[in-house]
């Protein structure tokens, strides 16, 4: 599996609107989530892993090597993302010419472009929409797409900027299960979200980004038991924590199966 690491990163903005300064930070488990309140500078250091902004100062290494050394298909195969509206991605007259196009950037076997293509959108449940325009799918639909975009080019690390954001159960169920295959397969998946259930109930490795810089590294269950970090930052506890809070109980929970294995011997 691939590892990011962060050595003394800077980024502002020309307007001097924001700064990111990451110290030094290391990325090495197989599922990652980056929460933190909105404008805490996720999306841009999203934007900096896959080399759609230049860091001012610092070098990101993945699994050892300079990023901004790599050529661009290089950086392709490496990193692949998905934004959080799909529609900034999005711009095929049809939905397999989409995910043809992603993977046409990276190889030019015409056969196994098609092939690599249909079998992303199997994968997400849109191969009988092959034939359909994009912005004529719902958008969960949209977001799966821009999922398959990057599922048919395969790179070692996926980034996700809200990916359950705006989606339905059945959508989300999917992609959480896709989520779990890569990384079982030896990917890394790194994810911004807002979701704190979706992050307790699945992820083991969460990071916190506090005003461009990383405040908190650790598991869902130490994030969620410190409470004043929790405040400070402005994050929703997992539901059933307000749940069993409400029955006089303040202990963390991550999921109603953690709360049923804690409790089902009173
Ligand atoms: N292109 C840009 N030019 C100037 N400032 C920007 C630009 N893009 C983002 N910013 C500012 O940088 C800060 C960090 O934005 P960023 O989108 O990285 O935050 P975020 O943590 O991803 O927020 P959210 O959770 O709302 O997506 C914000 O104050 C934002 O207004």
């Amino acid at each position: 599996m691939s590892t990011i690491e962060l050595n003394h990163l800077t980024f502002t903005y020309p307007e001097r609107s924001f700064s990111l300064d990451v110290e030094d930070e290391h990325f090495a488990d197989p599922m990652v989530a980056i929460v933190g309140q909105n404008g805490a500078g996720k999306s841009t250091l999203f934007k900096l892993l896959t080399g759609l902004l230049t860091p001012q100062t610092g070098v990101i290494k993945i699994d050892g090597e300079d990023f901004n050394d790599l050529k661009p298909v290089e950086k392709l195969l490496k990193v692949g993302i998905t934004f959080q509206n799909p529609d900034d991605q999005l711009f095929n007259p049809t939905v397999q010419q989409e995910v043809e196009w992603s993977v046409a950037q990276v190889m030019d076997d015409h056969d196994t472009i098609t092939r690599r293509a249909l079998e992303a959108l199997k994968r997400v449940g849109l191969d009988d929409k092959t034939a359909e325009n994009p912005y004529d799918l719902s958008l969960s639909e949209r977001k799966l797409l821009s999922v398959a975009t990057v599922l048919a080019v395969d790179p070692a690390i996926y980034l996700f900027d809200e990916p359950m954001m705006s989606l339905d159960w059945e959508s989300r169920r999917k992609l959480t299960a896709i989520f779990h295959q890569l990384a079982d397969s030896g990917h890394q998946v790194v994810t911004i979200t807002h979701d704190m259930d979706w992050v307790a109930a699945e992820f083991e490795s969460v990071y916190v980004m506090e005003h461009g810089k990383f405040g908190f590294a650790g598991s869902p269950r130490d994030l969620f038991s410190d409470h004043e970090l929790v405040q400070r930052v402005g994050l929703l506890p997992p539901r059933i924590m307000a749940v069993a809070e409400s029955l006089g109980d303040s202990r963390t929970y991550l999921s109603v199966n953690d709360y049923w294995q804690k409790n089902r011997d009173i």
